[in-house]
This record gives C-alpha cells, sequence and structure tokens, in this order.
C-alpha cells in the first residue's frame, strides 16, 4: 500500500484527457537555472509524452526571476489572444531559495498573489511551477535531482491540461 498521503495522483487512463489540440506556455526564471531547466525539461516531455500536445504548441519563454513571472504570463497571455492563438494554459516556473534576509518571504508573496492574479483576470489556467524552499536541497529534490526525488513538474504539466479542460467549458 502506498503509504504517502501527500501528492497528486495522476488520472486513471480511461479518464486522461488528449492535449493533442492544447496551445501550452512554459514561462521560466533564469535564477536558479540548475534546478529550474530540469523542472522545463520534465514539463515540457509530459505535456508531449502523457498527454500527446504537439512540440511546436509547447511555447518556453525566459526572464530573470520568479518576481517577473505574473507580468511575463499576463502579457505573453493576452499577446497570443490578440493574435487569436491564445493559450489554453500556462505554467509558471521558477525556484525561491530562502536567504539570510527577508527577501524570499516578499517575493514568494508577490509571485504566489501575481500569479493567482494573473489566473483570474485572464481567464487563463496559470500553474504555480514556482518552488519556495528553505534550502537548495529541497530544491533538488523537487527538481527530480538525487535519490528519493520527484519533478514537480510533472505533476504541473498534468494539472495544465486539467485546467484547460476547466477554461473548455
Ligand atoms: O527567481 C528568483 N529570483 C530571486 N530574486 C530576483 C527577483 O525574482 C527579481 O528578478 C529581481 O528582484 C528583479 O525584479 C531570488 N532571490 O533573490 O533569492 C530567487 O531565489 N529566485
Amino acid at each position: 500500500m502506498d503509504k504517502t498521503i501527500k501528492g497528486l495522483k495522476p488520472l486513471s487512463d480511461d479518464l486522461k484527457i488528449d492535449g493533442s489540440n492544447y496551445r501550452i506556455l512554459i514561462v521560466h526564471t533564469r535564477w536558479n537555472s540548475t534546478v529550474v531547466d530540469p523542472l522545463v525539461k520534465g514539463a515540457k516531455e509530459t505535456l508531449i509524452n502523457e498527454y500527446n500536445v504537439k512540440e511546436e504548441n509547447v511555447c518556453i519563454y525566459g526572464i530573470p526571476g520568479a518576481y517577473e513571472l505574473p507580468y511575463t504570463a499576463h502579457h505573453l497571455i493576452e499577446a497570443a489572444k490578440r493574435a487569436d492563438k491564445p493559450f489554453n494554459a500556462v505554467i509558471c516556473i521558477g525556484v525561491l531559495i530562502k536567504g539570510s534576509t527577508a527577501h524570499f518571504e516578499y517575493i514568494c508573496e508577490a509571485v504566489t498573489q501575481g500569479i493567482m492574479r494573473v489566473n483570474i483576470d485572464t481567464d487563463t489556467p496559470v500553474i504555480f511551477g514556482v518552488l519556495t524552499c528553505l534550502n537548495e536541497e529541497q530544491a533538488l529534490l523537487r527538481a527530480g535531482i538525487g535519490e528519493n526525488s520527484h519533478n514537480h513538474a510533472i505533476d504541473w504539466a498534468g494539472t495544465a491540461i486539467e485546467m484547460a479542460k476547466v477554461r473548455s467549458i
């Protein structure tokens, strides 16, 4: 029996959603790229291999840091709408690692509230793929790096597909 309670179990095969007609945006930071890069790879590969999203429909855009994620997501969502090529869902990927000042807490709060606001303001699912870690070890484990690790971006990709279906209602 699976001992762990915490976590997101994937949908059973009979409920799996086909993403072959979805257009997904991944916005990621360049800060902490050692951890961000495997997260982006995990999200992209899961969208394509597990949910049939076409590679040409996975758009990826890099920006400096997590604080820039909400603006970038909002701007690119609206630009895609104007081009009549809307995104069905967006995944914002970043990694915040606590330092010796309160900067971490302020950015975590701003980014969390900012990404939630973009969901509502654009009526587009924007998945919170921001790791808020107290140390580098926590970040590495959540990017699937090391023993007993799990790449959380796999879950974010599945969430993006499920929420893209909600958006289509
Ligand atoms: O993405 C991150 N940005 C960080 N800071 C930069 C911030 O996101 C903005 O890019 C910067 O403040 C300019 O707006 C981080 N820290 O400061 O620790 C961090 O851990 N992760």
